[in-house]
Order: structure tokens, then C-alpha cells, then sequence
């Protein structure tokens, strides 16, 4: 059976009330494609908010969690408060979460281990640097990241999706070639066949993401190995009904 194509908006640190309610209203009138799965990752506050006014074919991730049900972690939020508004969906391991707040490959593995063990699906981001591009070191870094998920999510493949971002074409409009983005692709899902399984390689999405736009989408959508976008920038704006149905 083929992959369902699978579109993420991450609103990352953007929006407020008015904007989000005009969000929802251009995506709820779309038409979005009703064979593809998207799911708009919602700053932690606005989450319950946006759980109550977005229609069902939208499903709605957080963008981060801690990797623990509750306790003395100030500031965080727990995967069981996530499925406790109604959201089905985390975001893990994004490049600003490794970057700006130090998220280790085994932290973000422990992450997607809790958040599964507790019902969650998991996008989980990995991708190379510019500089670690430019050292012909692109495989190593996607696979030294993908290594510590294998444990972590065990027999739950059917509850992730991975999404390849290449650090350096996230938010620079630099998008990476549709052959750059097929290479890597298809490089991890053969990985997966031996570190993983061979029925994990076929059936796992592997997003893209980095400076998608309405313009770009849908050559990158025909790539074979590309199984959907994870949006950052452009999900924000009305184009983004556009790079839903990309594949239609
Ligand atoms: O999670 C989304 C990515 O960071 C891509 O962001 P971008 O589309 O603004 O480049």
C-alpha cells in the first residue's frame, strides 16, 4: 500500500488569537486535499484554543514535550497534558530545539520513547548542518540522529513520521534541490531496511522540510522518497492550502 502524504505546518513561535483564528477559518474553507493528513504543530499555549475551533480533518501537534508525565519540571509540558486537550500529535528533535536549547540525539530519543509510550504520534526532525554539508558528512549526521530513535520507538512506526530539515534551508529560502532532497531520502529509507526493518523502510513518511513554499511543493511532492512537507514559515500564510494539495 502507498504512503499517505503527510503535510506539517509548525507555527514555531508565531500567532496570536486573531491570527490564529484566521488561520484555521482559510484552512477549515481550504478545500484541502481529503487524501492527505495534515497536522499543524500549535505554540503550547494555544493548544487547547485551537483544539476547540479547528475542524476534523486537521489534527494538531505540539512542538515540543518533556519526557516525563509530571513533576517538578517548570516550564515544561508533558506528553499526557498534550493528549489531555484532545492534540494526537508532538513535533520532536526539531533543529531550533537541538540548536538554540541543546537537545541531544539520546534526549530527544528519550522524548519520543515517552511520547509514544503515552499515545502520541511523533514528527521527528533530524537533518545536517551547512558546514556538516559542505564536509561531505550529510548520511553520517542523519543516521548518527536517527540511530537512537530506532529503540526509542520499537514497534511504534506506525506513529511516526520522520522529517528530514536541513538546517541550512530552514527559514533562509534556500530550499534543498528536489534531487538533494530524494538523495537523502532515499539514502535513510535504505538505512532503515538493515537498522530498522525492510517493511519500516517502505511503510515510514519521511518529510521534507525547509523553505517549502506553494511554489516549489509540488516538484519536491513528485519525488518517490518524499512522503510529505513539514512547513515552517509558509504554514502561516494562505498558501499553505496549496502545498496541502500539492499532489493533486
Ligand atoms: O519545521 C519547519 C521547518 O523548520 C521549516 O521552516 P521553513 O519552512 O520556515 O523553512
Amino acid at each position: 500500500m502507498g504512503r499517505k502524504f503527510v503535510v506539517g505546518g509548525n507555527w514555531k513561535m508565531n500567532g496570536d488569537k486573531n491570527t490564529i483564528h484566521e488561520i484555521i477559518t482559510t484552512l477549515s474553507n481550504g478545500p484541502l486535499d481529503p487524501n492527505v493528513e495534515v497536522v499543524i504543530g500549535i505554540p503550547a499555549i494555544y493548544l487547547a484554543y485551537v483544539q476547540s475551533i479547528v475542524p476534523d480533518n486537521l489534527k494538531v501537534a505540539a512542538q515540543n514535550c518533556w519526557k516525563v508525565e509530571k513533576g517538578a519540571f517548570t516550564g515544561e509540558i508533558s506528553p499526557a497534558m498534550i493528549k489531555d486537550v484532545g492534540s494526537e500529535w508532538v513535533i520532536l528533535g526539531h533543529s531550533e530545539r537541538r540548536t538554540i536549547f541543546k537537545e541531544t540525539d539520546e534526549l530527544v530519543a528519550e522524548k519520543v520513547a515517552h511520547a509514544l509510550a503515552t499515545g502520541l504520534k511523533v514528527i521527528a526532525c533530524i537533518g545536517e548542518t551547512l558546514e556538516e554539508r559542505e564536509a561531505g558528512k550529510t548520511e553520517e549526521v542523519v543516521f548518527r540522529q536517527t540511530l537512537p530513535l530506532i529503540a526509542a520507538i520499537g514497534d511504534n512506526w506506525d506513529r511516526v513520521v520522520l522529517a528530514y530539515e536541513p538546517v541550512w534551508a530552514i527559514g533562509t529560502g534556500k530550499t534543498a534541490s528536489p534531487a538533494q532532497a530524494q538523495e537523502v531520502h532515499a539514502a535513510l529509507r535504505n538505512w532503515l531496511v538493515s537498522n530498522a526493518s525492510p517493511a519500516v523502510a517502505e511503510a515510514v513518511r519521511i518529510q521534507y522540510g525547509g523553505s517549502v513554499t506553494a511554489a516549489n511543493a509540488k516538484e519536491l511532492a513528485a519525488c518517490p522518497d518524499i512522503d510529505g512537507f513539514l512547513v515552517g514559515g509558509a504554514s502561516l500564510k494562505p498558501e499553505f492550502v496549496d502545498i496541502v494539495n500539492a499532489t493533486m
